[in-house]
């Protein structure tokens, strides 16, 4: 069960004075406590045997006073030291796990669900916190109080009596053992009830338009009633279970003061034992319950942090399919000369080729632009390029050199990628476009903002280039999210830039201005423009017509015309639609 910590080995090390001083301080409390049952001893015999006066009275409460004093200040410093360096081991876990889930490849966010990561960000990591502060502490209550305490019962009261009173207690550490494990598992039961719940409102929240354009409300609310229901009955199943767990530890830890009371009273009317024995006999017993309902919920603790740390384990074994070779180099100034030569790919666990036999010469500063079906394998030619896959037959060459052989942020640091999504952040406008440098005067977020075509936009917004974007700001068009897309590939100053499918949702004329600005930028660099629309691509030096994963046909869009092929197709099929939009 501990094996599975080793991942932490190296923060134990660092912080290992943290944790001894830490265990010490918490000793010296555990010691305090059971120095009490002494001084209510002698106080409750010196009582009796009237040897207690006013003076005595007063010693005896300032004995009290400095043990409180010394107990908080104590009890402060175990909280800080174990407590403490267990949320810098959450902290550092966290920071640990989210760097390791960006050096990932994509291909492992199209396997996991964000959900599951995101839980394991959140309930695994606060489990293993829980099993190595609260949980360490635990123990060390637990088996300290618990020797001391039953020495000291023995030692200075009768055995006889403590044999019979402890008798019940390994009861009460199985009673919190079982119903620990229950509690648990109803508890994680109402989580995920919960995170169900929440994932609903989030859903139907980012997707009120398409719930209202569909009348699915009544529908939706609906649903989100049984999920209610739902988190209803599990919490209500939770509470069940500790209303029979808490009275049910009352009844064993009453049990012990049952035996205390009848064969303890009766030692003292015997004068077996003192009155001062039979109050510190009470006072340890009550020192010893806490221990015992803690020896038995710490092995859940323990084993719940186990189980959590062995699944944050697996995330960061888990290696990044692509990486750097180690004859990898950085590329300076690239032209940006881009050949594919025979290459073929098929996405992991795939059968069918994504790319196949695919073969492109793109000469620097010439634009290319890429048609063809929906699937037809566009975007791969992109994913390739920036190699977040590696083809699996070919080659591909930059400025001759395989990309393999091209360190990957050196690659992605000369291609400006403008994705089909668009995504941006919860930021501002400038933020956004300013994402891919490390500084960026606003001249010149305001310059790529014009090539862009969305400059005029941005002015309009209540902020301009502040203006938050998304829910906490602005909601964006389609078209204003691509262009700003765009201008945030640009202000990198790339050697080569991809338009994926990116001026999808602008407006032909808005197109026509936008590509003629990208002309001059790009003027001695290389562009690939995928697209569906003919007009975004018309004008390239060469269009390639892809279909199932292969090159159908290629050539500029005259010769392409002339083909009589897939793209005259398109062609005509757009046109006819054009027309049939002028018309209305
Ligand atoms: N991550 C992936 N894992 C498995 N298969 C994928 C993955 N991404 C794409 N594919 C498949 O590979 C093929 C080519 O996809 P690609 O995205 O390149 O097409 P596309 O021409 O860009 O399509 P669109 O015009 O719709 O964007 C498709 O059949 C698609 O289903």
């Amino acid at each position: 069960m501990l094996s599975n910590f080793k991942t932490l080995k190296y923060f134990f090390i660092e912080h290992k004075w943290a944790y001894i001083l830490g265990v010490v301080w918490l000793i010296f409390v555990d010691i305090l406590q059971l120095i009490l049952p002494e001084i209510l001893r002698s106080f409750t015999d010196g009582l009796q045997a009237n040897i207690v006066g006013r003076t005595e009275i007063i010693r005896y409460g300032v004995y009290v006073l400095i043990i409180g004093f010394l107990l908080a200040f104590f009890r402060f410093l175990w909280r800080i030291f174990i407590i403490g360096t267990s949320k810098k081991l959450e902290f550092e876990l966290r920071n640990k796990l989210f760097s390791h889930l960006l050096k990932l490849s994509t291909n492992y966010f199209n396997k996991s669900k964000t959900g599951d990561l995101m839980a394991h960000a959140t309930n695994d990591i606060n489990a293993v916190r829980m099993a190595l502060g609260p949980g360490i502490v635990m123990v060390v209550d637990a088996v300290f109080i618990t020797v001391i305490a039953t020495i000291m019962m023995f030692l200075t009261t009768d055995v006889r009596l403590t044999l019979l009173a402890l008798f019940p207690l390994p009861f009460l550490a199985l009673a919190s053992g079982r119903f620990g494990k229950i509690i648990n598992q109803r508890f994680r039961k109402v989580q995920e009830s919960f995170s169900s719940l929440t994932e609903t409102v989030q859903e139907n929240l980012s997707g009120i338009r398409v719930v209202k354009t569909f009348v699915q409300e009544n529908k939706e609310v609906e649903k989100f009633a049984q999920k209610n229901q739902n988190v209803f009955n599990k919490q209500m199943h939770l509470i069940k279970i500790f209303g029979i767990f808490q009275p049910l530890i009352m009844a064993i830890s009453s049990l012990s003061y049952l035996i205390v009371i009848v064969y303890g009273g009766t030692l003292v009317i015997n004068r077996d034992i003192s009155l001062g024995d039979f109050i510190a006999f009470n006072s340890y017993l009550a020192l010893l319950i806490w221990p015992m309902m803690a020896a038995g919920w710490v092995v859940n603790i323990l084993q719940r942090g186990s189980a959590s740390m062995a699944r944050i384990n697996t995330i960061l074994d888990v290696e990044p399919e692509i990486v750097d070779r180690e004859d990898a180099v950085s590329i300076e100034n690239p032209r940006g000369n881009i050949r594919f030569i025979n290459t073929s790919f098929k996405f992991p666990d795939t059968d069918e080729y994504a790319l196949e036999n695919f073969s492109l010469d793109i000469p620097p500063g010439s634009n290319i632009g890429v048609i063809g079906r929906t699937g037809s394998g566009k975007s791969t030619v992109a994913s390739l390029l920036l190699h977040l896959f590696e083809a699996q037959e070919g080659e591909i060459q930059i400025d001759g050199l395989p990309i393999e052989k091209i360190k990957i942020e050196s690659l992605r640091k000369h291609i400006g990628y403008v994705d089909q999504d668009s995504f941006l952040f919860s930021t501002t406008i400038a933020d956004n476009i300013a994402f891919g440098v490390d500084e960026a005067s606003r001249e010149e977020v305001q310059r790529v903002a014009k090539i862009a075509q969305v400059h005029e936009n941005i002015l309009d917004f209540p902020e301009g280039y502040e203006t938050f974007v998304g829910e906490r700001g602005v909601t964006l068009s389609g078209g204003q999210k691509q262009r700003i897309s765009i201008a945030r590939a640009l202000i990198k100053d790339p050697q080569i830039l991809i338009l994926d499918d990116s001026l999808s949702a602008v407006d032909t004329d808005t197109e026509e201005k936008i590509l003629a600005h990208l002309e001059k930028e790009m003027e001695e660099k290389t562009s690939i423009l995928i697209a569906h629309r003919i007009s975004t691509i018309k004008d390239c030096d060469k269009i390639i017509v892809l279909d199932d994963g292969k090159i159908l046909e290629e050539g500029t869009h005259d010769e392409l015309l002339k083909n009589k092929n897939l793209y005259f197709e398109l062609y005509e099929k757009q046109l006819l639609e054009e027309e049939i939009t002028k018309e209305d």
